[in-house]
């Protein structure tokens, strides 16, 4: 097959694993830059250029889009989409888990457990918001952020009151959500590959910390998932319409709640971290489902 990967960059590291992992299954793989393509319209044929150059067909491609680009980056796989080819992620269900409040949203209608979450845009809700979530401890989240920055801990009402609303007067998204103390500082992420989860790993935030994120100096371990975690996950990725998708899981009072669902997983955490080749499994599984105007919304957007 002829397999493009949607990546900015060819030497980071998930773009590396997938090139390597598709020519070693014998595949031709493209590392494609989004922001470099340019795309040409019209009713009679859809086409994507680089440089002067018309790209060949593709059997599959691979989306990495990273979320400073989402915009740009799910018009190009949508035109790739329309063109027929075969999207591991489709970019209507890329651009729904970029957006935090709708896939919450999504999941809660799917009966998917997930930690009590309240959004609000009016200062004057802030009271009500917060006793919606049974008050203090909480967490305050920025809508837009990542790697950890952006979500803090609000120990007594008044904290939570001064930061929601230092937020708001910014003009900041924020959603406000219980505190799930009893997972002490970890939180589970799955990786789901179709209707399975391929691996998973454990990832403990360092001592005096609550957030888990490796890029905040949290560690990561091999863990046993129950049978309710891993069908928890593989309802959310399907919910989000993701046939690769990394789960993040937090183990509560109340089962395991989903934190969010995301759509281009890094390979390197989860490789180093449990010694499987997730990038093969990933090509594994577009050899066995690509078909050419396989999506779900057939391009439609
Ligand atoms: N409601 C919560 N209860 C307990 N811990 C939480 C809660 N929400 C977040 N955390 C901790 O904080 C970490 C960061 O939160 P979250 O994943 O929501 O934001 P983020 O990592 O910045 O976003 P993204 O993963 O999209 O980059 C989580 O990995 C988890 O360890
Ligand atoms: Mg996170
Ligand atoms: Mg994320």
């Amino acid at each position: 097959m002829r397999i493009a990967v949607l990546s900015r960059n060819n030497s980071l590291y998930s773009t590396r694993r997938l090139k390597e992992a598709g020519e070693a299954r014998g595949h031709e793989v493209h590392v494609i830059d989004p922001l470099k393509c340019y795309m040409n319209i019209n009713m009679q044929s859809s086409s994507v250029h680089i440089k002067g150059k018309e790209l060949p067909e593709f059997d599959a491609i691979v989306p990495r889009i990273g979320a400073s680009i989402t915009f740009y980056g799910t018009a190009v796989l949508r035109q790739f989409e329309m063109m027929g080819v075969y999207p591991l992620n489709e970019s209507v269900a890329i651009s729904r888990s970029r957006d935090k409040l709708r896939s919450l949203q999504l999941l809660s209608r799917k009966g998917i457990g997930l930690p009590i979450t309240g959004f609000a845009n009016q200062a004057s809700n802030i009271p009500d918001l917060i006793e919606m979530v049974g008050g203090a401890p909480l967490v305050i989240k920025l809508l837009e952020g990542t790697q950890g920055i952006g979500v803090v801990l609000a120990e007594t009402r008044k904290a939570a009151e001064s930061v929601i609303e230092a937020f708001m007067g910014l003009k900041a998204d924020i959603m406000v959500q219980e505190y799930i103390s009893e997972a002490g500082g970890a939180d589970i992420r799955c990786f789901v590959i179709g209707d399975k989860v391929i691996a998973s790993m454990k990832r403990q935030a360092k001592p005096g910390e609550f957030r888990s994120n490796l890029h905040r100096g949290g560690s990561a371990s091999l863990v046993r998932l129950t049978p309710e975690e891993r069908s928890t996950a593989v309802r959310a990725a399907r919910t989000m319409g993701l046939n690769v998708a990394g789960v993040d899981i937090l183990r509560s009072n109340h089962g395991p709640v989903v934190m969010e669902v995301n759509s281009s997983p890094g390979l390197e955490g989860i490789e180093a971290a449990t010694g499987k080749n997730v990038a093969d499994s990933i090509i594994e599984f577009i050899e066995k489902n690509a078909k050419a105007h396989h999506t779900r919304t057939r391009g439609r957007g």
